[in-house]
């Protein structure tokens, strides 16, 4: 050992071990980053390959897709990879590859799928596909008014059932979003998941709205009464989309609310709805409309909270030309879509619409006229009793084919808002003649052809 005060020396002496120390250690550190690297990219192949949980929605109107979100939501948190997918997303080897897939699907029609999810149900649930291998749930919202209820989550449990594949659970129905049902899910999901801490899935609360403001559209009309609601909200002005619905509850019906597409955008400072006043045989009035249009005084306090429409918003067509299809209240949600186009000073909007006579049921008729005066909509218009060539909107289609193609060749979004009876199957299939039935379908997968028909 050498034993020396010298600084210079004792210097040399700590680099070399330094040096020493780095060379010994180079090997080793080499050797770790490698190993490291070798098991990050068996983990990353394990989970390219893994199929992990699927959670695949059919929805309309966002129900079914937001608890879908909540329910990917929950497994990550809880460590499980999850994959979020629309029904008509998944094909034959998805599922085949998959060991466990909870769906989530609404009913729509007579016991039908909701558009969403048409395309799997006329792909897959009409032929044989053995999957022994998948465990799934069936999460099947409805509404038990209809005689179909949950026809079409029932009809996938049976027909996952029939392909060999293995319920983890019964299949859970949902009455008119009821927070039991879905309580339920929840807590199947988080035993599921071995999780307790599954993220808050309440829907946001209602609020006193006012309604402000009350008038009748159509007076002299041979239909039902339709009136022009304004509602301000308790507080601040909260934000919402064109395209997005709101549900209110009558007070004595707080359990079942009804969903009424949002006619104005928040600039307008208020929410405007489009209310038709629905009778039965026995001249009583509907439930909801009855109270909105007839008993609540202006100045009185409505039940309601606001409900993104993510399908029916403009999104990504913000920067299309807009063909605007409906009928009836329908109008309401194509109002919404033209208020929002007016207050960007953006034209390329044509709407189609179709009611009984121009001198009762034109609706805003003062309004889409200034706009049509300033450049930014052209309009044509099927009255149904006043002795036209046209008359309903699904027969303005075809007359108007060339233009119809040359828009949509152009980069235009067709919505449709109305009536699911006559007026939806109508325009759908008089669409599919000008257009194609292929091309139909591929303007729908692009979001370039949204409907909101109820
Ligand atoms: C036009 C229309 C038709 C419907 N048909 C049915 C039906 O046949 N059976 C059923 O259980 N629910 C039916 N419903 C209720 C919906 O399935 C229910 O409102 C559901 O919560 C919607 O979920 P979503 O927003 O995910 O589409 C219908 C609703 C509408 C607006």
């Amino acid at each position: 050992m050498i034993w020396t005060n010298d600084p210079n020396r004792l210097m040399l002496v700590a680099a070399s071990a330094a040096a020493y120390g780095l060379v010994c250690l180079l090997p080793y550190l080499r050797a770790r980053r490698k190993r490291l690297a070798a098991v990050r990219s068996k983990a990353e192949t394990e989970a390219a390959t893994s199929p992990g949980w699927i959670v695949a929605y059919a929805s309309q109107t966002g129900n079914a897709e937001e608890l879908a979100s909540q329910t990917v939501a929950t497994l990550r948190l809880a460590g499980i990879p999850a994959q979020l997918s629309e029904l008509s997303d998944l094909h034959a080897e998805d599922l085949q590859r998959a060991e466990r897939v909870l769906f989530l699907v609404s009913t729509y029609g007579e016991g039908d799928a909701p558009d969403a999810g048409a395309a799997f149900a006329g792909r897959l649930m009409t032929t044989q596909l053995p999957l022994p291998q998948l465990h799934y749930a069936v999460l099947a919202l409805g509404d038990s008014a209809y005689q179909q209820f949950c026809g079409f989550g029932r009809a996938l449990d049976g027909w996952l059932q029939a392909q060999g594949a293995h319920s983890l659970f019964p299949r859970i129905d949902v009455d008119r979003s009821a927070d039991a049902a879905i309580g339920q899910w929840r807590q199947q999901l988080s035993h599921l998941a071995g999780t307790s801490d599954a993220p808050d899935w309440s829907a946001p609360a209602y609020q006193a709205w006012t309604l402000s403001a009350r008038r009748l559209l159509n007076p002299g009309s041979a239909g039902a009464p339709v009136y022009h609601l304004e509602l301000a909200p308790p507080g601040p002005l909260p934000d919402w989309q064109s395209g997005d619905l709101v549900q209110i509850s009558a007070p004595s019906e707080a359990d079942r609310p009804r969903e009424y597409s949002i006619a104005s955008i928040p600039a307008d400072g208020r929410a405007h709805l489009l209310v038709r006043l629905h009778s039965h045989a026995d001249g009583s009035h509907g439930v909801a409309s009855g109270w909105l249009t007839q008993q609540a005084q202006v100045g009185q306090m409505v039940s309601l909270r606001l409900r993104a429409h993510r399908r029916f918003r403009l999104e990504d067509n913000a920067g299309r030309r807009l063909i605007l299809v409906g009928n009836g209240s329908g109008i309401a949600g194509l109002r919404g879509h033209l208020r929002a186009r007016a207050q960007a000073e953006q034209g390329g909007n044509w709407l189609l619409f179709g009611e009984r006579n121009s001198a009762h049921d034109f609706h805003y008729r003062e309004e889409l006229q200034a706009l049509r005066q300033a450049g930014l909509l052209e309009f044509d218009m099927a009255w149904s009793r006043d002795g036209g060539a046209a008359r309903y909107v699904q027969d303005l289609l075809p007359a108007h084919a060339d233009k119809l193609r040359s828009w949509v060749a152009d980069g235009a979004a067709i919505y449709v808002c109305g009536s699911l009876d006559g007026m939806a199957a109508g325009v759908d299939a008089a669409l599919a003649n000008v257009l194609g039935h292929a091309a139909l379908d591929a303007l729908a997968a692009a979001g370039r052809y949204r409907r909101d028909v109820y």
